[in-house]
């Protein structure tokens, strides 16, 4: 599903008005295809009197276009203009033509339309909502929202940039959004504003979409599916990755634990897993399958930077490096990633502790020759930017897109809505829920990922693949543990189920 930002919604319009379909042709599609919407919606609810609430906007142009196509078919409609007469020359002409369909203007008109409409739908606001809204209009947005709401385009009051709303924002069971679903519909808070999510065609030139700079998609499955690695039956170990792990400390064993084990469990051919020392025999007891590298620690059993040649030498030996989980930050270990990063040999993923220690000489990753991929949580990118949490939310695809750019690597932005950001592009994850919000589901997160970069798929497409998979195990083990209960360990007892699915889906294709 392609996603823009409204800024890129403006260039396609105009990418298209110049290559021979209009603004006004891009507005009377797009009413049409709300009133193809509504007069499904209709039939399935056998009859219905429709309100389409407006603002003085194209948002509201689109509605007078479908209020009138309906209109023509005998349904029963009628328009409220929530900020008096169009303002744009495009919805002032649509206005125009809506004949002898009942418009209401007051407020008190419009209160009482809105209580005996089967559907209301939003028109208010689209991509050009600014500021805040007035209390008048909060309240009829609220009443509004307790009827069966159909948004159109994006919810009245939503920040089609950012995923933000302001207070009294539209709550819809439903949207129609047109050419490309806006990007802050699959950030939160908005996207629980959204309902189910349709896109339509409105008739914009797929040329225009492809001269779109910095082009954004949401990760499905379909997608993801194509970049599971083929096995063959002849096949050997060496041909599915071997992986190093330098993680976990004599505090954080758990990390290495969960991201090995992850790893593990999506395919990875060999893992070497250097870890303390003195946790060795306890992961070996749980997991026999990696080679331990034992690694020495200082007196509170974080990794000393002397490993490093050892590392060196194995990296050597390795088709990705997972570096951070459960690592600690302390001089030692902050000398030991940097080092890793300088003399990397294959791709690494830095996550966690591996990204705190970065953050006060972070302009060393522009120097890293091989690709490196970054898994941030808010918190993490925060202390990276030097900003704070609340800027890093409130406009996450800027700051992830940014970062992607400005350092030429992948960043993985965790939290609700995962991007994928990468110097030419990005993708929005929309799997997962609350249950994943605790501590661990990181480590099995980087662990995924970087088993599937050992095995070769580029990081991007890997980086696609474990959010995905990564969510749609948390969604599977909230089905049946609930998301109170389950556990980060959990994901990766669901991994098998996932990966059957997938190879079921390939040999069916
Ligand atoms: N993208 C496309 O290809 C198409 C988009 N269409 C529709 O047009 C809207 C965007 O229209 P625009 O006129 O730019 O903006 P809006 O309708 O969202 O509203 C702007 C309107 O509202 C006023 N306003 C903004 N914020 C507030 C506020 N807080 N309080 C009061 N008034 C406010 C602002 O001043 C303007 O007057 C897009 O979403 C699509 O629905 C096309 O019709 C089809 C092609
Ligand atoms: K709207």
């Amino acid at each position: 599903m392609r996603l823009v930002t409204p800024q890129q919604m403006r260039r396609l319009e105009e990418l298209s008005d110049q290559n021979g379909v209009s603004y006004a042709q891009l507005m009377e599609h797009a009413g049409q295809q709300l009133s193809i919407f509504l007069l499904r919606q209709i039939r399935q609810k056998k009859g219905g009197k429709i309100l389409f609430l407006c603002g003085n906007g194209n948002n509201g142009g689109d509605c007078f276009v479908a209020a009138r196509l309906l209109s023509s078919q005998g349904v029963p409609v009628s328009v409220g203009l929530l900020c008096g007469i169009p303002k744009t020359i495009l919805a002032y002409s649509m206005y125009k033509q809506l004949g002898d369909i009942p418009v209401l203007s007051s407020i008190a008109q419009i209160k009482e339309a809105i209580g005996i409409a089967d559907f209301v739908v939003d028109g208010v606001f689209g991509t050009g909502f600014h500021g805040t809204l007035r209390p008048e209009q909060a309240e009829l947005f609220a009443l509004a929202s307790s009827r069966f709401c159909i948004g159109v385009d994006i919810p009245s009051g939503g920040n089609a940039e950012t995923g933000a709303v302001v207070p009294g924002t539209m709550r819809c069971r439903m949207t129609v959004s047109f050419g490309a679903c806006k990007f802050g519909m699959v950030q939160y808070p908005l996207k629980t504003y959204c309902g189910e999510i349709l896109v339509a065609d409105i008739g914009i030139p797929e040329s225009a979409y492809q001269q779109i700079d910095y082009p954004m998609a949401g990760i499905t499955e379909r997608m993801i599916a194509n970049f599971l690695p083929s096995r063959q039956p002849d096949s050997h170990k060496g041909q599915f990755g071997k992986l190093l792990c330098i993680t976990g400390s004599e505090r954080m064993p758990g990390a290495a634990v969960m991201s090995a084990a992850a790893a593990l469990r999506c395919g990875v051919g060999l893992m070497r897993l250097a870890v303390p020392r003195s946790v060795i025999a306890a992961m070996c007891a749980r997991y026999p399958e990696p080679m331990y590298l034992p690694m020495q620690t200082d007196e509170k059993g974080f990794a000393l930077s002397a490993n490093g040649n050892m590392l060196l030498e194995e990296m050597a030996k390795s088709t990705a490096v997972l570096i951070g989980c459960g690592l600690g930050e302390t001089e030692e270990t902050k000398a030991l990633v940097t080092r890793i990063l300088q003399e990397a040999t294959c791709p690494v993923i830095l996550d966690a502790d591996g990204i705190n220690c970065v953050t006060g000489c972070i302009d060393i990753i522009k120097e890293v020759k091989v690709p490196l991929i970054l898994t941030p949580h808010p918190a993490e990118m925060a202390r990276l930017l030097h900003c704070t949490v609340a800027a890093v939310q409130s406009d996450r695809m800027e700051q992830a897109g940014s970062f992607a750019r400005e350092h030429g690597v992948t960043l993985v932005l965790k939290g609700a809505g995962t991007i994928v950001a990468t110097p030419e592009g990005a993708f929005v994850n929309s799997t997962g829920n609350s249950g994943m919000s605790k501590g661990g589901s990181g480590d099995v997160l980087a662990g995924m990922l970087a088993s599937l970069v050992a095995q070769g798929i580029p990081p991007t497409n890997a980086a696609c693949m474990a959010v995905f998979l990564h969510g749609k195990a948390g969604d599977c083990a909230a089905e049946h543990l609930s998301e109170q209960a389950m556990l980060p360990t959990d994901l990766i007892g669901e991994l098998p189920g996932l990966f059957l699915k997938l190879e079921q889906r390939r040999h069916s294709d």
